[in-house]
């Protein structure tokens, strides 16, 4: 009989660690940056203030009448009452951002009902010079043959998620750095044969960041189309506000509005997308399971079967990577496919670097790495692309 990998759960309470800094420097910095770019009234302010109060001392409640109490009460019931630190990172992360929108009446009917605290970052995102250089780069891209425009689209993909507004809180420097090309792992070459079997089949790719991230998963699913390597998409979004820029719907269209507003090539794959949503072919589809504490084991079994039928699961980003291979002290020599067994379709992570957990790296690239990178597994430098046939 062979045993399932184990590796104990992150937990942020080493003083200097990576998850140490998100909950004790990340979290507060991110109440302050929401107080100040939205003008919210007193009350508002005074949650605010009391859920950054709370942040060195117990883990509170939610509150009995909020939306999704029973469940968040289940997946919360060991930790609250205990120093945020010693709960299981992953988790302590998420329920911060649950409790940051019931702070801000998120759920609440009202003014503030289904206002995003973090529009004013992620609106600025879409302005930025990089942004405009990224669609501008779009028409020598649409140009590119199939094997090289696949390649590329997948690069832009991988790379976009470096445009995670929640990492440059705590690092403003992480765009400047260069990234670094040499992928710690690299199975791109899996993705043609995995795409190319006829008939084409379902692709699902379950989006990380909205502004410059989504652009390119955008024209990564514009690519899959055109080329007939997937016969339908779907596209699956937060339902709301989560780790500061993970995108929901709203920033969908404001991505679309964005790329129209731009011309070319950004334009055309616009509205060949818009088109796409309107005949089915691209559908756009929210979970709750998304915003969730829980890693991809415990998924729910509504998206366990629709998963179940794709020829193609891309997976974006650092958090849903962590929630996929579980968010443990890994020996990073463990096999990316022995951790992922589980997982109910072919898939591919498309991630760069921003967290400790590190899988499917042989041994002499990781004796390298440490000794001469010792930040690359959480400076935003370094990148996988991971795939499981
Ligand atoms: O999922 P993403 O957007 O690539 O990254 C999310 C992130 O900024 O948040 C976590 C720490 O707060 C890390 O997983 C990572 O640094």
């Amino acid at each position: 009989m062979t045993s399932s990998p184990q590796a104990e759960p992150i937990v942020s309470n080493e003083p200097g660690s990576f998850p140490w800094g998100v909950l004790t420097k990340r979290h507060p910095q991110l109440i302050e940056t929401v107080r100040r770019q939205l003008p919210y009234p007193p009350a508002t302010q005074e949650a605010l203030d009391s859920l950054l109060r709370t942040l060195d001392r117990a883990v509170p409640p939610l509150e009995p009448g909020a939306c999704d109490h029973q469940k968040w009460q289940d997946w919360s019931a060991p930790y609250l009452g205990m120093r945020w630190v010693d709960a299981p990172f992953l988790w302590a992360e998420s329920y911060f951002y649950r409790l940051l929108l019931c702070a801000t009446d998120y759920f609440e009917s009202g003014p503030w009902s289904g206002v995003d605290p973090f529009a004013p970052q992620k609106n600025a995102e879409l302005e930025t010079p990089e942004l405009s250089r990224d669609l501008g780069a779009l028409d020598r891209l649409v140009e590119a043959p199939g094997e090289v425009g696949l390649s590329a689209a997948l690069s832009a993909a991988l790379w976009g998620n470096r445009a995670d507004l929640g990492f440059r809180i705590s690092d403003p420097s992480a765009q400047e750095r260069q990234q670094v090309e040499d992928l710690v792992a690299d199975d791109s070459s899996l993705v043609p044969p995995l795409l190319d079997s006829r008939p084409a089949g379902q692709v699902h790719l379950i989006a990380d960041n909205a502004g410059r991230e989504l652009v390119a998963d955008l024209v990564l699913i514009d690519r899959l189309l055109v080329t007939g390597r997937a016969a339908e998409v779907t596209l699956h979004l937060k339902p709301y506000p989560y780790y500061v820029s993970d995108a929901t719907t709203q920033d969908l269209l404001m991505v679309l509005r964005r790329m129209h507003a731009a011309g070319g090539a950004a334009d055309d794959i616009a509205t060949r997308l818009a088109a796409n949503i309107r005949d089915g072919q691209l559908r756009v589809q929210t979970h709750g399971f998304w915003c969730s504490p829980l890693t991809f084991h415990d998924l729910p079994g509504d998206l366990t079967a629709e998963l179940a039928s794709a020829r193609l699961v891309i997976i974006k980003g650092d958090l849903n990577y962590r929630r996929l291979v579980g968010d443990a002290h890994w020996a990073p020599t463990t096999a990316f496919t022995d951790l992922t067994s589980y997982f109910p379709a072919p898939l591919l992570a498309l991630r760069t670097l921003k967290s400790d957990v590190a899988v499917g790296v042989n041994s002499e690239r990781l004796a390298r790495l440490e000794s001469s990178a010792p930040g690359w597994r959480t400076d935003g430098t370094h990148a996988v692309i991971h795939a499981r046939p």
